[in-house]
């Protein structure tokens, strides 16, 4: 198709040196300025941020022609130097934030028996497994915190999670007085509160001097977690793996690749192993971001009580079969997500291209205002409110409207939104199935997030005294 328009996108004039960044100072998070913005200049907008050139799409059907009718058009991603810091010094080492290769295709092949496992497959009943064993182990960490007063249940929270990834994808999980394990979930976290921020040095990389102890800092944390994952993770695994049968996780299915395809190395699969393993701060953070609506709204927690009462009777902890008889619990995982609205990464056109007929350049950064979709009026009936009920329908059933794309779509799709929707369930559902919980700080939820600080606000925990056997 011939570009419609030779016309530029409309947008703002940028200022010069740093661009329209004055423009996004206001708010809290960029993208309520994107949606300010689109009612000035449309659905699709021009922006400069620092020196480069930046498009901002607004509107479901146009976010659907870059991320899945030119997917392959928009597969780069944008090169922030703490991306390059965050990965051993370049940030194609990370599944998340590397450019669309050939690699890229043949780790998401790897990851997807593991990361994206379905309903009926045995992955699927290893999941449920690991996840309903380190429910005991939670609990019992659970009842080693203070009660009945404010507490810090993060750290818990984040080392349940991680205990999770790791028994699943590596078959190993460590006790959480295990200092360096711990040490090691805090870094997690960390980075993953800080990959969920946006710098001026992304964009005026001239500022960098001034950031280089942060810079440094990030390095810091990556290379601790590399150190700990090869010595008390990878090493047993080389150790002990016999290449003749089958992989007993996706630790061995990745050293099995590395001797098999002559195009991975061995920085691939030990990255790739760290990338998955840290999504478990996205579940804890998420976890977390429930529970501060669930405490908001005590009507909430009530219904997922009761739900979890009646499909348990008390008698047992929550499992992941059980996810098809608590729909209202799940629909309380998909409001916080909608209500979070985590950014979609931002994609770079790998090619000159086009959207909406408008020319787009190669190294152009596309932002997909998802904000928008999940936040606006035109979309929700009171979209302000925490309704967990909007998704579910008139028979109870969940049900997600096709805009919702809380993992986006596409070629580079979330791979690990099934291992999100497993997760979260058995642990917000076991929270509630145990304690009444009441805020113990003040609560304070940055828009357009999904990561909470990592010294975040308390919670208090009062036992129901419904424990089950
Ligand atoms: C609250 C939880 C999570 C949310 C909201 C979330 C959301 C997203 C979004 C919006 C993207 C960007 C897709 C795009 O650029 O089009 C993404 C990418 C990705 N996510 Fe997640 N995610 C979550 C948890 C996880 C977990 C637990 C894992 C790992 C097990 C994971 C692994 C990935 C990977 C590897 C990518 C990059 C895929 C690629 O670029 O090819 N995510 N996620």
């Amino acid at each position: 198709r011939k570009p419609k328009s030779a016309k530029p996108i409309p947008g703002p004039d940028p200022w010069p040196i740093i661009g329209s960044l004055h423009l996004l100072g206001k708010y809290e998070t960029p993208f309520e300025a994107f949606t300010v913005l689109s009612k000035i200049y449309g659905d699709i907008f021009s922006i400069t941020m620092g020196s480069t050139p930046c498009v901002v799409v607004n509107n479901f059907n146009l976010i659907k022609e870059v991320l899945i009718a030119k997917g392959g058009d928009f597969g780069g991603r944008p090169d922030f130097m703490r991306f390059h810091k965050l990965f051993g010094g370049d940030r194609n080492n990370s599944l998340a934030l590397c450019d669309w290769s050939v690699l890229q295709k043949t780790r998401r092949s790897i990851a997807r028996t593991y990361c994206s496992p379905r309903f009926t497959s045995l992955q699927y009943d290893a999941v449920n497994l690991v996840g309903t064993n380190e429910l005991t182990v939670f609990m019992t960490e659970l009842q080693k915190l203070p009660l009945n007063e404010p507490t810090d249940i993060k750290p818990v929270i984040l080392a349940a999670c991680a205990n999770m990834f790791m028994q699943y994808m590596c078959s190993t999980s460590f006790p959480y007085d295990d200092t360096d394990f711990m040490k090691v979930v805090r870094y997690f976290d960390e980075i993953f509160w800080e990959i969920n921020q946006g710098y001026a040095v992304d964009f005026l990389p001239w500022l960098l001097p001034m950031y280089n102890k942060h810079m440094n800092k990030l390095s810091h944390w990556a290379g601790e977690i590399r150190e700990f994952i090869l010595a008390r993770i990878v090493q047993d695994h080389v150790n002990t793996l016999d290449y003749q049968s089958p992989p007993r996780d996706f630790t061995d299915a990745l050293l099995i690749h590395l001797q098999e395809d002559p195009n991975m190395e061995w920085n691939h699969i030990i990255f790739e192993l760290e990338d998955f393993i840290g999504g478990h701060s996205a579940i804890g953070n998420l976890v977390m971001m429930a529970l501060a609506s669930v405490v908001r709204y005590p009507e909430v927690a009530k219904r997922i009580q009761e739900e979890v009462d009646d499909v348990t009777r008390g008698q047992r902890y929550v499992n992941l079969f059980d996810k098809a008889a608590m729909p209202y619990t799940e629909a309380v995982l998909w409001e916080t997500l909608r209500k979070a609205s985590s950014p979609i990464v931002p994609h770079v056109a790998s090619t000159d291209t086009e959207i909406e007929g408008f020319p787009i350049k190669k190294g152009t950064m596309v932002f997909l205002n998802n904000y928008e979709l999940n936040l606006s009026a035109e979309h929700w009936d009171e979209p302000d409110k925490f309704k967990p009920e909007r998704f579910l329908s008139p028979a109870g059933n969940v049900v997600k409207p096709a805009h919702f794309i809380p993992f986006s779509t596409g070629k580079r799709t979330c791979i690990g939104q099934r291992l999100v929707q497993c997760f979260s369930f058995i642990l917000l559902s076991t929270l509630l199935q145990n304690y009444n919980i009441s805020p113990g700080s003040e609560i304070h939820i940055k828009p357009g997030c999904v990561a909470v600080t990592p010294d975040c606000f308390k919670l208090i925990l009062k036992p129901r005294n419904t424990e089950p056997n």
